[in-house]
């Protein structure tokens, strides 16, 4: 379990993470538009940057961990290491508990067997994502931590992503700004950021099938804020379908 206690992130003065309190106890999906602090949060829960407040994994405080591993994520700054894709396997192997045989297996599944022995910089931007999600996900971890699995991925290669991401991995946070990616995820539950401020869990059904209205309504499953200006997750089409929203930047278009 992923438990954040008024947690703060801060890069310099700048508040980035302001005052998040959540308990995460299955694998959600979390959703913001660019800048909103998704990247931030996840790097705070993978001990990779400083925070205040508290974030407990499994009970255990992030900052005080050491050779902790029970979680795996894709984060880019795993793989800066200048070195192929086949030798982090190796490498990742000891210290994540990756199977290499299970790895190797994802990348042929997938179509992308041609890249173990390249570096990493050598590879596409779409191949560098799949093959940092293959890599967080075939040591099979407790939590998993995916920050933009999608990115750059073929529609046909999101599908398999997809069904990996449900069979490896029990708990964790798949971080997106793509609405049609819930699609994907249809019993997931969804946290949004806005501002660096965590708004959730709504299930992703109840978030796909409504509709956005300025305002706090009592019938809402999930109100939101964002600049000051309140929004309502409603049922039905009351107002600017979810379904039509694409990414959720284009919530600040949505008035009243
Ligand atoms: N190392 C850093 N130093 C200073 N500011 C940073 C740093 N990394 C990110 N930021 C700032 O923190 C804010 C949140 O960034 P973050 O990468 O968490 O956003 P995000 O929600 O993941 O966005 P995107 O969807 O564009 O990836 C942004 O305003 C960004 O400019």
């Amino acid at each position: 379990m992923i438990e954040l206690v008024d947690l703060c992130v801060f890069y310099g003065k700048q508040e980035i993470i302001r005052g998040v309190n959540a308990k995460i106890e299955e694998k959600v999906l979390l959703l913001g538009p660019n800048g909103s602090g998704k990247s931030t949060l996840l790097r705070a829960i993978a001990g990779v940057i400083g925070y205040k407040g508290h974030i407990f994994i499994d009970g255990q405080e992030v900052s005080k961990l050491r050779n902790y591993n029970i979680l795996s994520t894709n984060l880019a700054e795993a793989y800066y290491l200048g070195l192929s894709v086949k030798d982090t396997v190796y490498l990742y192997e000891e210290i994540k508990g990756v199977d290499p045989e299970l790895f190797t297996e994802m990348l042929n599944r997938i179509g992308l067997s041609n890249i173990v022995n390249k570096r990493w910089y050598h590879l596409s931007v779409g191949q560098k994502v799949i093959a940092s999600d293959v890599l967080a996900l075939a040591s099979k971890p407790k939590i998993l931590l995916l920050d933009e699995p999608f990115e750059n991925v073929d529609l046909g290669k999101r599908r398999v992503v997809a069904g990996w991401i449900r069979e490896y991995g029990r708990e964790g946070i798949i971080v997106t700004h793509e609405v049609d990616i819930v699609r994907l995820f249809k019993d997931y539950k969804v946290y949004m950021i806005f501002e660096g401020r965590l708004f959730g869990p709504v299930s992703a059904d109840d978030f796909l099938n409504a509709s956005v209205i300025e305002g706090e309504d009592p019938s809402a499953v999930l109100t939101v804020e964002v600049g000051g200006r309140k929004f309502s997750f409603v049922k039905g089409d009351k107002g600017y379908r979810v379904e039509n929203l694409i990414s959720l930047d284009r919530i600040y278009n949505i008035g009243g």
